[in-house]
């Protein structure tokens, strides 16, 4: 037997905070050794944080993360252990995303990534050059302080692995794993045993399948031990990075790490018997054969043995039934724990939220709530730096802390429902109940003096006072008044978020919270700059389907039962008068439902459909219950308002990004916002098409298109998208 004890890790970086990567990486070395493990793999990119984007191109940058390695260097940190640190390297002119592997206080290679993450949310292209020398490794000259501070010249650079005297070891960067042809193949026919896949890689619902199966499809067949490391948390933009660092030894995983947690580091150890590897290997035939004509890659020759031989006291580690959270507890854990890491780096006291009593404003307040569940819990497991931050940021004195999370809330957490003219009793003690149920420190305040002020000023200024549709006002009467009534709230939101805190003695300010959801943002139904104009948005990028379902799962598992009667309510602005042959209803409003939303959206975002491709889809699709011509100016009707509408997602609130079909124009759906409307190429196409098919209808099963578009994984969607359609780049 060969026993080999691995460590891998989550870690909570924070881009450009060296000190806080630093120590991160530290105490991961140190829990590794403790467990005795001799590998330790870190996350792509740790000592800078993945999340630095243009400030890799500071040279400064790069300099610094280089006097942090020297710093672990000169320690007795890699003592007895190969290290995997990911940091930029400028070698020449070019900078490369690279994983220095070291031991023993040398740098033993460099290994550049080969296979750049460039779609979706990555622009590695923008920062780094993929190293193509893939044929042979090359000197690369340390800088001065560095080699004069390890007595250390020059380091092989490239692609390769380590040959030690008992196994083989290489790195595979991040989306290498996820290429057409993976680097992990031609490695495993070279004789490596042990991959290190270091990641930066962000959560996304339903996606945690696509990267567990690639990592049991890499060493299923092929034998190999497969180790994970991954950021874990904010690290300063729109996304969670899940954690998931885990161990699979030849397709089964033996060890798996949290996705969501509040933890800054998070250590994953397993025990593998590599010959178990090596049989396997010996029994494949074709595995045998490819490996006797293989392409041969690089590698260094370390005279250093990692394994132990076979010893009842160190037991092996053996498959688990892998754990996955429903995509109602994605929804609540990813934005719970991004949000906490937010409040904690931004200096702020707490979170403020326009509270409707609606489903979006409700669901944001359960998260928060979720959010505070998870800090009392933490706390109760022992975790001290949580400890000390909600001591902090909830101004806990005499060695109080955080026992009860409602108590925690009421310190932390703002909630105000802005009644007008035009709120129901309803919606107000809906949002009432949710907050005492949350704990939250709830107002009610009423803005129609405000709303009346601005009109008496209006009059005066004009002559004229605007009334609403239907006591005889035109469209933008309409429209002109309800939009006051939503900015009002905006700039309330904001003056009782900076100034409550000082009424209540407190310091600090209360970060604003907003709460549109995907939806609305793709057809346009919100005011610009109304209280979806905040400083962080939870929800923005999940769509209304998906957020229903987690009010329902919320009700029970975070004991806020009022969220059942939320959920159930008929979604409405209340911005109009209520009359009894009248009430304000957003579906009505928007000339669409929620459901054929998320359709469109999918189908635009995910699918990649312009306005005909779209057309087409959707008559294979809903051709069961609508004629052509009616498909057609569903989808006409969509892509007007779209199209009027995208100015507004260039001036989106910051919003965890959780899905693929976010519309967010600011780092992931990346299009102009001044179209013309009337899309007069592209709808004269779907007219001729109409013409030609004159009324036929598509038999179709139409009960399956939207549970298969909007609730499953995105490539369900292919329902009712042409096969060869191809995919969407997932969130691995
Ligand atoms: N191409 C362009 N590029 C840049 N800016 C452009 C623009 N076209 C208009 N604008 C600007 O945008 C303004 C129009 O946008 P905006 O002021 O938002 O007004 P608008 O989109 O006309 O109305 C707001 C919409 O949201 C709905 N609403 C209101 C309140 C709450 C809710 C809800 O979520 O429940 C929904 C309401 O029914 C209506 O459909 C224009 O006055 C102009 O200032
Ligand atoms: N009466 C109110 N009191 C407090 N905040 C409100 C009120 N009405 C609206 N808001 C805030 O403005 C946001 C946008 O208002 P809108 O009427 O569009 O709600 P929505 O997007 O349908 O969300 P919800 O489901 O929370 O009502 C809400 O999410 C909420 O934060
Ligand atoms: N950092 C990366 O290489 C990211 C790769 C891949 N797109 C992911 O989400 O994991």
């Amino acid at each position: 037997m060969r026993l080999l004890k691995v460590a891998t890790c989550n870690l909570n970086q924070w881009s450009m905070d060296f000190d806080c990567n630093l120590k991160n990486i530290k105490e991961s070395i140190s829990k590794a050794k403790e467990s005795g493990a001799v590998i330790r793999l870190g996350p792509e990119l740790e000592i800078t944080g993945y999340g630095c984007e243009d400030h890799f191109l500071e040279l400064d940058t790069v300099n610094h993360a280089w006097e942090c390695l020297k710093d672990i260097l000169l320690g007795d940190w890699t003592d007895g252990i190969l290290c995997s640190f990911g940091m930029p390297v400028l070698k020449g002119s070019e900078r490369y995303n690279c994983q220095v592997l070291c031991m023993n206080r040398k740098i033993i290679m460099v290994r550049p990534k080969i296979w750049l993450a460039n779609d979706g949310n990555y622009r590695e292209l923008r920062w780094f050059t993929a190293w193509k020398q893939k044929d042979q490794l090359v000197d690369f000259q340390l800088p001065n302080e560095i080699s004069e501070a390890l007595s250390q010249k020059s380091v092989p650079f490239g692609y390769g692995f380590i040959q030690f005297l008992d196994t083989a070891v290489a790195a595979e960067i991040c989306e290498e794993l996820f290429t057409p042809i993976p680097v992990h193949a031609d490695l495993a026919l070279n004789g490596v045993e042990v991959f290190m896949n270091a990641s930066g890689s962000h959560h996304q619902l339903r996606k945690l399948d696509n990267r567990i199966r690639a990592f049991i499809s890499a060493t299923h067949t092929r034998g190999g031990v497969y180790m994970y490391s991954n950021q874990q948390g904010c690290d300063g933009g729109r996304l969670y990075f899940d954690g998931c660092s885990c161990v699979v030894v030849n397709g089964d995983m033996i060890a798996q790490g949290s996705q969501f947690s509040l933890k800054d580091v998070e250590v994953v150890v397993a025990q593998v018997d590599l010959d178990a590897v090596a049989s396997l290997r010996g029994s494949i035939s074709s595995f045998q054969e490819q490996a006797s004509c293989k392409t041969r890659v690089s590698s260094i020759a370390v005279p250093y043995s990692l394994c132990q031989p076979f010893n009842l006291k160190l037991p092996l580690s053996s498959p688990l039934k892998i754990s996955y959270h429903s995509p109602e507890e994605e929804i609540a854990f990813g934005p719970g724990c991004w949000l906490w890491d937010y409040l904690r780096r931004s200096g702020a006291s707490g979170f403020f939220l326009p509270l409707s009593g609606g489903a979006d404003s409700s669901s944001v307040a359960a998260i928060v709530g979720c959010m505070c569940q998870l800090v009392v819990k933490e706390i109760a497991n022992g975790d001290e730096q949580v400890k000390a931050d909600a001591i902090r940021i909830g101004h806990y004195t005499n060695g109080q802390f955080p026992t009860d999370s409602k108590e925690f809330a009421k310190r932390i957490f703002y909630t105000v429902f802005m009644g007008s003219e035009n709120s129901s009793e309803e919606t107000k003690t809906r949002a009432k109940i949710l907050a005492d149920e949350i704990g939250s420190l709830h107002l009610d305040v009423s803005i129609d003096t405000v709303v009346s002020a601005f009109l008496s000023l209006f009059q005066t200024l004009t002559g004229k006072r605007p009334r609403y549709k239907i006591d005889g006002g035109s469209n933008v009467e309409n429209l002109g008044l309800q939009n006051i009534q939503a900015r009002i709230r905006m700039v309330l939101a904001f003056m009782l978020a900076s100034l409550l805190p000082w009424v209540h003695n407190k310091p600090g300010f209360y970060l604003v919270l907003g709460s549109s959801n995907v939806d609305e943002g793709l057809r346009g139904y919100l005011t610009k700059y109304d209280c979806s104009s905040a400083d962080i948005n939870p929800i923005g990028s999940i769509c209304k389907q998906d957020l229903r379902t987690f009010l329902r799962w919320a009700a029970v598992h975070l004991g806020y039962s009022s969220l059942t009667e939320i959920e159930v309510a008929p979604p409405t602005a209340e911005l109009e008068p209520i009359r009894s042959n009248y009430s304000q209803l957003d579906e009505v409003d928007m000339g669409m439902t929620y459901e054929e939303l998320s359709v469109y959206g999918r189908l635009r975002k995910i699918f990649r459909c312009g306005p005909l491709s779209m057309f087409k889809n959707l008559c294979y699709g809903w051709g069961g219950r609508l004629t052509p011509s009616e498909v057609a100016d569903k989808v006409k009707y969509f892509f007007k308002y779209y199209s009027i509408n995208r100015h507004k997602m260039t001036v989106l609130t910051p919003s965890y990004h959780a899905e693929s079909y976010s519309p967010d124009d600011n780092r992931f759906d990346l299009r102009q916002f001044l179209y013309n409307a009337r899309w007069p190429y592209q709808f004269r196409k779907i007219d001729e098409l109409v013409n030609e098919l004159d009324g036929q209808k598509v038999p179709f099963k139409e009960s399956s298109d939207r549970e298969k578009m909007c609730s499953t994984s995105d490539g369900g969607g292919m329902g009712v998208v042409a096969a060869g359609s191809g995919n969407p780049k997932a969130g691995h």
